[in-house]
């Protein structure tokens, strides 16, 4: 269910003929790693938590391919000969309750959640937003296989989509526009709207020529192989209280653990783990001790807010193994509830959780009983 009180409706434009890239069938119908192309772009919008709702675009004779290609509940439009006329179709055809919308070609099958929810983020602070890398090599221009001179390349970028837009901005602007458009970032310039840029991705590539599905399955198996292990560390100091939280669970205790947040250390250092596994920093990074909402904050919070970080990058918990480090309270009674809390959280089966304790033998400060270490590894697979 979309936690945005806006309804951002996907626009998915699939109804070329494909001509540049060959085959039997238009290219967006083609297997991309045993898959019909089309129907993995689909599926990332689909899955997209900030998606109200999926309309694609199809050619008028491309019905029994759609019905294999498209899940249920995916709302499907014929377009038009060019491309602007089928982004039109589809801008007429989206729910009335959409308020934004993000036109992307079905023929970019690697978008990415994360890219997605850039474009969804500019749009809160204009009414256009676009990814696009930056050109990266020179430029010439040539005639008749002679370079015939210097392109500047300064403020040069390569456009992609999604491309988001406020909804009726870009619906008047489509009708105000007439002749040929190369994509709708170019009709909303004609017509006034700021387009923000995002950064784009490499990986977001169209599928144009033969050679790009072959790219295309390379970067898919790269993305089969992405493994990621991290690792976690944190300390909290005992103060007045009559218990500690500890990976989710209330354990009644003689001191309670000092923090900015619920103190739960084991959380904290399972959190940082998959931060570090994804390169994304640690839990002060993304919730600073500074900022007052997050005073008393049950950590549930930044644990769910890692383990969605992860989702966006197509990655889920291959197994999280925690280690409390204290004398008191013991830990072994509660370990299973603090296993089946952090699996409830993380959305994944207990058996990939474990939790488990140790004592520092009296020795250093755990052993002196002046506080709890927590350590902890994940390691985050393709979901
Ligand atoms: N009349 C059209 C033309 C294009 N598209 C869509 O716009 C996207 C980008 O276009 P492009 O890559 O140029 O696709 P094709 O037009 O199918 O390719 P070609 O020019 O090689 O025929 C694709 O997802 C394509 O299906 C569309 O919906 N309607
Ligand atoms: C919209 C677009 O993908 C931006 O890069 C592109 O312009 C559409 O594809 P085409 O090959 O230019 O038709």
């Amino acid at each position: 269910m979309p936690n945005d009180a806006r309804h951002i409706a996907a626009l998915l434009v699939a109804a070329g003929r494909g001509t540049r890239a060959g085959g039997a069938i238009p290219k967006q119908y083609q297997s991309l790693g045993g898959v019909p192309l089309l129907a993995r772009t689909v599926g990332v919008f689909c899955e997209h938590e900030k998606v109200a709702s999926v309309t694609v675009v199809i050619g008028a004779e491309d019905g029994d391919l759609a019905d294999a290609a498209l899940p249920e509940g995916v709302a499907r439009v014929v377009g038009g000969e060019s491309r602007a006329g089928s982004v039109a179709a589809g801008l007429a055809a989206l729910p009335e309750a959409a308020t934004h919308v993000l036109i992307h070609d079905g023929a970019r099958p690697l978008v990415s959640k994360a890219l997605i929810s850039q474009v969804i983020l500019a749009l809160e602070k204009a009414d256009g937003a676009a990814p696009a890398l930056a050109v990266t090599d020179a430029l010439w221009r040539a005639e008749e296989a002679r370079v015939t001179a210097v392109q500047p390349r300064d403020g040069l970028w390569r456009a992609q989509t999604p491309q988001g837009f406020a909804l009726e901005a870009i619906r008047a602007a489509h009708d105000g526009f007439a002749g040929a458009a190369a994509d709708d970032v170019e009709v909303a310039l004609a017509a006034g709207i700021e387009v923000r840029l995002v950064p784009g991705e490499e990986r977001n590539l169209k599928v144009t020529h033969p050679e790009d599905f072959d790219r295309a399955e390379r970067i898919l198996k790269e993305d089969q192989m992405d493994i990621r292990v991290g690792n976690g560390f944190d300390v909290h100091r005992f103060g007045p209280g009559d218990h500690v939280v500890l990976c989710g669970v209330t354990v009644p205790h003689g001191r309670g653990l000092q923090g900015h947040s619920d103190a739960d250390v084991g959380m904290h250092a399972a959190t940082d783990a998959i931060y570090g596994a994804l390169a994304e920093g640690d839990i002060g990074q993304h919730f600073p001790p500074s900022d007052p909402q997050w005073k008393g904050a049950a950590s549930e919070i930044f644990l769910k807010h890692s383990v969605d970080l992860a989702a966006e990058r197509g990655l889920t918990i291959g197994n999280l193994d925690v280690t409390l480090i204290c004398e008191w309270p013991k830990i072994g009674p509660q370990a299973a509830a603090m296993r089946a809390e952090m699996a409830r959280i993380m959305g994944c089966d207990m058996g990939r959780v474990s939790v488990k304790a140790t004592t520092s033998e009296r020795l250093g400060f755990t052993g002196r009983e002046e506080g709890i270490a927590a350590m902890a590894t994940v390691v985050l697979v393709p979901a």
